[in-house]
């Protein structure tokens, strides 16, 4: 559903930071990307979510070409990707079912349809009885897990979370982690960018390792 091949990145004149990654996305599937700090797992991230564009080589998504792609049919592609930040980036003037309804909100849906799905989400992700409050009363962990819940609201087909565990003690990363498993068992493509060893040493899954610039993928 997303393939790179032969990517390259680099910021300004700065030195080149991703190398020849080529790698594919399958459907239904699960990844972890890891390396270290300043490898570019953030910046990958942001290619797959098209918010950055590659210095050189092909991105293909849901079999589009990005190099030659209509920029109007951006934001519809962007809709079938959900994306956690590391910072969240949630509305601190909106309450949290708000922030998690935002989506479907700017995309013009009815709130009387959209609702139940919201709150059934929301105590899904076990924030049922915050959902009234504002980010800023928030613990780190519940503003992780509001995040979350934004990025699976218009239920895409892959999740994109950068650091997914990084505020968060080692219970509930365990309990993030069952999440995210649980949300490619119904059939969402999950990538999670961590460099959390204990995270990595739970699941037996893909791994896309980031190191020099280059990309190496274990199956
Ligand atoms: N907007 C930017 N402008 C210039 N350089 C940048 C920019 N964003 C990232 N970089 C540089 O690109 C490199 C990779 O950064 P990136 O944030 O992608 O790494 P990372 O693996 O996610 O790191 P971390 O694990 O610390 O979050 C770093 O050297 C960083 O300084």
């Amino acid at each position: 559903m997303i393939r790179f091949e032969n990517v390259g990145l680099r910021y300004g004149m700065g030195p080149e930071i991703l190398k020849d990654v080529t790698f594919q996305l399958e459907p239904q599937s699960f990844q972890f990307l890891t390396g270290p700090s300043g490898a570019g797992k953030t910046s990958l991230i942001r290619l797959l979510f098209m918010s950055l564009r590659p210095t050189r080589g092909l991105i293909q998504v849901f079999g589009h070409d990005l190099s030659t792609i209509d920029k109007q049919k951006l934001p519809n592609l962007r809709r079938r990707i959900g994306v956690v930040f590391q910072d969240f980036r949630l509305l601190d003037h909106l309450t949290t079912y708000e922030n998690v309804a935002l989506p479907l909100r700017v995309a013009g849906k009815d709130e009387s349809d959209y609702r139940s799905d919201v709150v059934e989400l929301l105590k899904w992700v076990g924030l049922g009885e915050r959902m009234h409050v504002m980010p800023p009363i928030l613990s780190g962990g519940e503003k992780q897990r509001a995040a979350i819940a934004r990025a699976l609201i218009t239920r895409p087909e892959v999740l994109l979370a950068d650091e997914p565990t990084g505020n968060v003690d080692p219970p509930l990363a365990r309990r993030l982690l069952r999440l995210f498993l649980e949300l490619n068992k119904l059939g969402t493509s999950v990538v999670i960018a961590t460099h959390d060893i204990a995270l990595l040493e739970q699941v037996d899954a893909r791994r896309m390792v980031l190191a020099d610039g280059r990309l190496s993928v274990f199956e």
